[in-house]
C-alpha cells in the first residue's frame, strides 16, 4: 500500500525556506534573516518607523526570529513524526472524506472539467471558465457539494478535538490542519489536482506553470472570533492556488487581490471578492492577496498550493533565485532534480 510520502521521484525544498519570508506578526512585515548584521542594516530603520523604538523591542524580535528559524529547521522531521503518530493513534469520524468521489463535486465543476478535457471542446471549456472570472485571472466556480463540505469540517473538528499531534499550516495561520499529515494526499488531494484541476489550469495559466502542476501543499485554514480573524497581504509558495470556502456560517472575511508581487503596493488597486461556501477561487500563487477579518461566526477554507517543478526549478518563487535544493519530506516544496524527472515531466506537461 503506497503511503502519502511515496512519489515517482524525490521532491526538494529551496534552502531559502530557512531565511526568507519570516513574518513579523506585530508589524505585519515579511523579512529576510541571514545574519544579525544583515537584518539590522535591512530592517532596523523600517522597524523603528513601525514603532519598534527600544533595544528591548528589537531583542524580542530577534528572539522570535530565532524561534521561527528553529521551527523551520526541524519542520520536516517533526512533520513526519506527527504523520506517523496520527496514523497510529487517530481514528477518523468520516473515513469517506479521505477518498475523492465524483459525487462530492459540484455538477458545474465536473462539466467544466469535461469540456476542458475534451480536445475538440477546449475552446468552449475556456469560454466557460472565462465567464467565471471574478478579478483579473481569478476564477470563481462551485467546487464541492454542501454535504461534502459539512462532512469535511466535522472530520477536521473531530481531529482537532483528538489527542493526536497537530502542525499548523504556515507562519501566518495559527489554526487549521495540514492535510498531508492527516493522510489526505494520496486518496484526495492528488486526484483532485491531477484529474480535475490540471485540465482547468492548463487552459488558464499555461504561462504560470498550469500545464504541469506535479505536486502540492494542501491545508485547511480556520478563522474564528476568538482565534485568527484575518490573513495579511501575501503571495503563496505556489504556481497556482485553489481556495475553497467550506463553511461554516460567517460574516465578512472577504478575500482581496492586488497585483502580481513585482508591482509595488502603492501602484496597486485591490479587488474585494466575497467567498461563498462550496465555491472555489483559483488564482496564480504570485498574485498578492489577503483575507479581511470576519465579524462573526467561523470560516473554514481548503487551500491547495499547487506547484510546477518545471517552473520553480528555474527560479524559486520565494527567493527569486535558482533554487538551492535541500532534501525534503513528501512533496517538500515541489522542487525536483532536473535530471531524472524531466522525462516524466515532459510526458505530463501536455494539455489533457
Ligand atoms: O483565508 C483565505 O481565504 C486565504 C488563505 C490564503 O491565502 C493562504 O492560506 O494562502
Ligand atoms: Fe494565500
Amino acid at each position: 500500500m503506497p503511503s502519502d510520502t511515496d512519489h515517482k521521484w524525490a521532491f526538494y525544498t529551496c534552502s531559502c525556506f530557512i531565511t526568507e519570508n519570516i513574518f513579523l506578526e506585530e508589524f505585519k512585515l515579511h523579512v529576510r534573516f541571514q545574519s544579525e548584521h544583515q537584518f539590522r542594516s535591512d530592517y532596523q530603520a523600517v522597524l523603528k518607523k513601525l514603532g519598534c523604538g527600544t533595544d528591548k523591542q528589537f531583542k524580542d524580535i530577534l528572539n522570535k526570529i530565532a524561534e521561527e528559524v528553529e521551527r523551520r529547521q526541524s519542520f520536516d522531521v517533526k512533520s513526519a513524526e506527527r504523520a506517523a503518530v496520527i496514523k497510529a493513534v487517530y481514528t477518523p469520524l468520516h473515513k469517506h472524506v479521505y477518498h475523492l468521489q465524483e459525487s462530492y463535486l459540484a455538477p458545474e465543476f465536473k462539466q467544466m472539467v469535461d469540456y476542458c478535457r475534451g480536445k475538440e471542446a477546449v475552446e468552449e471549456g475556456l469560454l466557460r471558465l472565462m465567464r467565471t472570472e471574478a478579478a483579473p485571472r481569478v476564477y470563481r466556480f462551485p467546487v464541492f457539494e454542501r454535504t461534502f463540505c459539512d462532512d469535511l469540517i466535522e472530520e477536521l473538528e473531530h481531529f482537532e478535538q483528538s489527542a493526536a499531534p497537530k502542525g499548523r499550516p504556515n507562519t501566518m495561520n495559527h489554526y487549521g490542519v495540514l492535510l498531508n499529515e492527516l493522510g489526505f494526499d494520496d486518496g484526495f488531494v492528488t486526484p483532485l489536482r491531477e484529474r480535475f484541476l490540471q485540465p482547468l489550469t492548463s487552459l488558464l495559466y499555461p504561462d504560470a506553470g498550469g500545464l504541469c502542476l506535479d505536486s502540492h501543499k494542501a491545508f485547511v485554514v480556520k478563522y474564528d472570533m476568538h482565534e485568527d480573524l484575518d490573513l495579511s497581504y501575501h503571495y503563496d509558495n505556489a504556481e497556482v492556488t485553489l481556495n475553497v470556502s467550506l463553511g461554516k456560517e460567517f460574516t465578512e472575511g472577504n478575500l482581496y487581490f492586488g497585483d502580481m508581487r513585482q508591482v509595488p503596493l502603492s501602484e496597486t488597486a485591490c479587488t474585494e471578492l466575497e467567498h461563498k461556501v462550496t465555491e472555489g477561487l483559483l488564482h496564480r500563487g504570485q498574485h498578492m492577496h489577503g483575507a479581511l477579518p470576519i465579524s462573526s461566526g467561523q470560516r473554514w477554507n481548503l487551500v491547495v498550493w499547487m506547484r510546477a517543478s518545471e517552473k520553480r526549478n528555474k527560479l524559486c518563487p520565494m527567493c527569486n533565485k535558482k533554487p538551492s535544493l535541500v532534501v525534503g519530506e513528501g512533496f517538500a516544496d515541489g522542487f525536483t532534480q532536473d535530471s531524472g524527472s524531466s522525462l516524466l515531466q515532459n510526458v505530463s506537461c501536455v494539455l489533457h
